[in-house]
């Protein structure tokens, strides 16, 4: 690739060196070794790239992409300034993997909650109609049959870029793509060609990272003047600000407001949903076997976007009936003693209140609550989420998600200053797989414990190392050895 083949698109300014040099590869971390690479310097919010440029030189790069005055010349290199390398970055990888969002057809879902449910029943039903889907998301990134581990919800644009590209050389029909706030506001889809665009919800979440509701609503808001089609939830507060600068087309789902894909006469119970859709296509009866209302947003969300599609709506409705559960979301196990267990993936406030709801709706029993919060993430929905699992549960054993760099009681203490707003019981115990093993040996028939926050995650982030985790193996374990 010649650099300024790479720069097509770019404003920037080549302070020294020839734009007509070969790179043979693009990076964003210095310690990556390569023969002739162009290293992008990106101001971080721990470090700045431009503190690596003699580092990532050492290592091969011929070239680099700044934004700030690196001061010295440097023999044999060139040096390219922009004023935003983070945006640059989404550029010069759509350049170098020839815009493949725009060869594929890709649907983009963002909101606080319900983006990896949405992905896995989307894909379920573009499957079930033959065609060939990639996912990337929280879970994994799945080309086909082929999984790919994720690092984070969105990646990077230059490893995006780079998936989209082997979606296309895989054939792949659809990208299902989750876009989180971060990567709207950190330019990792800049410039990624959306069919469709999905809003789910807005609720709190990150405001470590964006301050405000608003700032973060507005972060959501952009995908919608980068898709052709947006399909948004009509009964969120915040839908008005997706639309607001939209420029897409717009088509609405919603249970209280007016909208184009509209449910009513809802029925829910442990096994699943079912409702009566009113849409332009018809009226049509729907069945879920995923309980929770927010099965029935995310279903509308998928039904409006398969339609769009042009997927034939016998086919979705006939698909949903028998979908698949996701991993790590509402997943239900039953003890032969006769309580049951959910491992679920609320780890928001929205999400927790949710869930519970859910639970309350069929429980029979009591209700066991373990569940904590993760550590160096937005630390005022810790009480929130305190407050909102006694409020629900007959006990609640606060513990420890993935406490990361910080102190593990302490994130436990912020949490039971909400739980203690009710008169429930509850205990505190850091060791996740210790309080997982107090609620199974606690419940008896009928009961219901619910453990939250970790889903599918099969990992714990602790200060020093990350060791391997998983809820759902803990509970097997345990029920197997009831019987
Ligand atoms: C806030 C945030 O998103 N940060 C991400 C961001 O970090 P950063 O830009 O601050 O990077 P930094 O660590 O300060 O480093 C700056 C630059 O120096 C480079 N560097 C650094 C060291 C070195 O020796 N050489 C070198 O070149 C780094 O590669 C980087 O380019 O870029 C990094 C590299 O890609 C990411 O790892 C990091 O994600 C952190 C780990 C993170 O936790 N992100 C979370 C909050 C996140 O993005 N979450 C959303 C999900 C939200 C949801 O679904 O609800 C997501 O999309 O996953
Ligand atoms: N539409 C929805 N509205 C509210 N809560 C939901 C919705 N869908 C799922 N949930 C709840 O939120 C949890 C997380 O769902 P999911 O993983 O689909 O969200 P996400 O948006 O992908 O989250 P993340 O930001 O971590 O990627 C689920 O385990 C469930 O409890
Ligand atoms: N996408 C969310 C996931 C949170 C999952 C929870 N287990 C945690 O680690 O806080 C985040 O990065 O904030
Ligand atoms: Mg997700």
């Amino acid at each position: 690739m010649k650099l300024k083949d790479l720069m097509v698109g770019l404003e920037y300014n080549c302070t020294i060196g020839n734009m007509e040099q070969d790179i043979d590869m693009i990076i964003y971390d210095s310690r990556i070794k390569t023969k002739s690479g162009l290293f992008i310097a990106i101001e971080g919010f721990k470090t700045d790239g431009h503190q690596y440029i003699q580092a990532a030189i050492e290592n091969g790069a011929k070239a680099l992409l700044v934004q700030k005055d690196i001061g010295v010349e440097i023999k044999g290199m060139t040096v390219i300034q922009v004023e935003d390398t983070r945006k640059a970055m989404a550029i010069v990888a759509n350049n170098a993997f020839k815009h493949p969002s725009s060869k594929i057809q890709v649907v983009g879902v963002t909101g606080t909650n319900g983006k990896t449910s949405i992905t896995y029943l989307l894909g379920q039903v573009l499957e079930a109609y033959k065609q060939k889907i990639g996912i990337i998301g929280t879970i994994e990134n799945r080309i086909g049959n082929t999984i790919l581990k994720a690092e984070r919800t969105t990646p990077e644009s230059l490893d995006l870029q780079g998936l989209f590209n082997k979606m296309v050389d895989e054939e792949v029909d659809y990208a299902l793509l989750e876009v989180s706030s971060h990567a709207l506001e950190l330019s990792r889809v800049a410039g990624v060609d959306f069919n469709i665009g999905i809003f789910t919800n807005l609720t709190q979440d990150h405001l470590d990272f964006h301050g405000t509701m608003e700032n973060y609503a507005y972060a959501k808001a952009k995908l919608f003047s980068m898709c052709e089609v947006g399909v948004i939830n009509a009964d969120s507060p915040y839908a008005h600000i997706m639309t607001e600068k939209a420029t897409c087309e717009l088509i609405t789902y919603g249970i209280y407001n007016e909208a184009t894909y509209k449910a009513s006469d809802i029925h829910i119970t442990a096994e699943g949903v079912r409702y009566t859709l009113c849409a332009p296509e018809g009226v049509f009866e729907v069945v879920v076997p995923i309980p929770g209302q927010f099965t029935v947003y995310n279903t509308l969300a998928v039904i409006g976007a398969a339609s769009s599609l042009q997927v034939p709506m016998p086919h979705i409705i006939d698909t949903l009936a028998q979908v698949k559960g996701v991993p790590g979301r509402v997943q239900s196990f039953t003890s032969a003693k006769g309580y049951s267990v959910l491992v679920d993936y609320a780890h928001t406030p929205d999400g927790l209140q949710n869930v519970l709801e859910t639970i309350k709706e069929f429980a029979k029993g009591e209700i066991i609550t373990v569940f904590g919060c993760g550590g160096d993430r937005d630390k005022t929905k810790r009480p929130l989420m305190g407050e909102i699992a006694a409020r629900y549960s007959t006990h609640v054993i606060i513990t420890s998600d993935n406490p990361r760099t910080e102190d593990p009681l302490s994130i436990l203490d912020q949490v039971e200053k909400g739980v203690k707003q009710h008169k429930v019981s509850y205990s505190k115990m850091v060791d996740r797989k210790a309080a997982i093993l107090e609620a199974l040996q606690q419940a008896k028939a009928k009961d219901v414990i619910l453990i939250a926050g970790k889903g599918h995650e099969n990992y714990q982030i602790l200060k020093d190392r990350i060791i391997h985790f998983d809820d759902s193996e803990i509970v097997r374990e345990y029920i197997q050895g009831e019987e």
